[in-house]
């Protein structure tokens, strides 16, 4: 049976008024963590020290910044990619196509930064315009989910996504009316969440780590961790990105404010904050304790990159030898359920693994300052109301065959604990 769809759909983030709560305390939150890293306390909860005011958070220089990077983001985008994806079939039953070109954009914008560095760009004065920067992000996320609204206005009925579509502005504007919105070829979401804001969460940081090195004569041994622990993330996340066209985000969510703003604003002012928090309180980081955390980071990876590709072998095609042996259980859908290997171990073990890596990126900011563990703890949250979104999900997709699953393997994400 389908699950119930557009204004008979269950509402999510408790409805209207859950949705224009977080459409304050999003942004609200960006701008506190922005001010609290740089400020003495460095506090994560409490009042900042002080509030700014619109001169420091309007710059006409950050919006022609910020533009020329969205700018920059798209036009490497709609260059040759080596190889064009296609996504899951859709209601219309049509398949839409993507260009595999992410890793590439990566590349390519190291080398034009790398260039630009060589001829004067003057890097570590970006960690200076991180407010105005969020700002603008922020007015764009809010303008662009408005042209995401009124663009569902006019799209097929099919095109919709299955929430975001209950009548109620507020709640559809947050959540997003169109599954795939696009302009011709170009693809918004999936634009969206991998260029900009990925890409930019590691040039972020990299400008903080520059800037340490002109403040302090050389980057400290916590920066360089932290700095190399993300790049190994973005970069994984573009060499796999194919995979990103089965998640939840793509299939299943609209495109409005919440993912919106998350791509461009939340993760790169936010996810690079233990950068930010290192630049203006260095933490001392010896060799041993630094050796352990690479090792929880490498856990974590193995367990991350395993998990999700194992997921993406078997869903590609269930034969491939690497897949062929593990244990499954038949659903009513024709599709199978992994039932050993690592989804055999917790329900989502691809959700453990990227819980131990963000461990691993706190811990070289020491222990004195809760701070730059909020990545930690909102990830926490984030990942286990997620679980209990997709379990939702698979109960209505595979119904008696996802009890069996839940009843093989108990633990949700943490075996023997959650
Ligand atoms: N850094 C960040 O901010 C964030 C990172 N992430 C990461 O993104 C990645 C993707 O996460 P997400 O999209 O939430 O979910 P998953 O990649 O875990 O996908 C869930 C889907 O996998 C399929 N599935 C579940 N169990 C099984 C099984 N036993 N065998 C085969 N298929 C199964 C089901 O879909 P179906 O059966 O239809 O294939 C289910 O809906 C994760 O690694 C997560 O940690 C996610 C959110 C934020
Ligand atoms: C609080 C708030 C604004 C919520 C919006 C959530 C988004 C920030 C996240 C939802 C799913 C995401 C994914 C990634 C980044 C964060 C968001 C957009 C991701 C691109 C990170 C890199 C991973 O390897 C990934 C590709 C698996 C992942 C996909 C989901």
């Amino acid at each position: 049976m389908d699950p119930p769809q557009g204004p008979r759909a269950p509402l999510e983030f408790g409805g209207p008024m859950g949705a224009a709560a977080l459409m304050l305390l999003l942004p609200a939150t960006v701008f506190h963590l922005l001010l609290a890293a740089r400020s003495g306390p460095a506090r994560l909860l409490g009042p900042p020290a002080s509030l700014p005011g619109l001169e420091a958070l309007w710059s006409p220089r950050a919006l022609l910044l910020w533009l020329a990077w969205l700018g920059l983001q798209a036009a490497l985008y709609l260059l040759p990619a080596r190889k064009v994806a296609k996504g899951l079939e859709l209601k219309d039953k049509s398949r839409l196509r993507y260009p595999i070109n992410g890793f590439q954009a990566l590349v390519l914008t190291a080398l034009l930064v790398g260039l630009g560095m060589s001829a004067g760009l003057p890097l570590g004065a970006l960690p200076e315009m991180l407010l105005p920067l969020a700002f603008v992000a922020t007015l764009t996320a809010f303008i662009f989910s408005l042209f995401l609204y009124l663009k569902a206005q006019v799209a097929p009925v099919s095109a919709l996504a299955p929430g975001g579509n209950s009548g109620n502005p507020i709640y559809d504007f947050f959540l997003g009316r169109e599954l795939n919105p696009r302009i011709c070829s170009f693809d918004f979401k999936y634009f969206c969440e991998l260029r900009p804001g990925l890409i930019g969460w590691v040039l972020i940081n990299l400008a903080l780590l520059v800037k340490e090195a002109e403040l302090r004569g050389s980057p400290s041994l916590a920066m360089w961790l932290v700095n190399g622990f993300q790049l190994l993330y973005v970069g994984d996340a573009l060499w796999h990105e194919e995979a990103v066209l089965t998640t939840m985000d793509i299939t299943h969510d609209g495109f409005g404010f919440m993912l919106a703003f998350g791509d461009i604003a939340w993760v790169p002012f936010t996810y690079s904050l233990q950068a930010q928090f290192l630049l203006h309180h260095p933490q001392p980081l010896g060799l041993p304790m630094a050796a352990i955390i690479c090792l929880i980071n490498a856990i974590g990876y193995y367990i991350f990159r395993g998990a999700n590709s194992q997921k993406n072998t078997f869903r590609k095609n269930p034969s491939d030898p690497r897949v062929a042996g593990l244990e499954t259980i038949s659903t009513a859908t024709g599709r199978q359920l992994l039932v050993s290997g690592w989804w055999g171990m917790v329900r989502h073990p691809n959700y453990l693994g990227d819980l131990i890596m963000a461990l691993a990126w706190s811990l070289p900011c020491g222990v004195s300052h809760l701070l730059p563990y909020f990545y930690l703890l909102y990830f926490t949250a984030l990942l286990v109301h997620r679980e209990a979104r997709d379990e939702r999900q698979c109960l209505q997709k595979y119904g008696l065959a996802w009890q069996e699953y839940c009843r093989r393997v108990p633990y949700r994400i943490m075996p023997y604990i959650y």
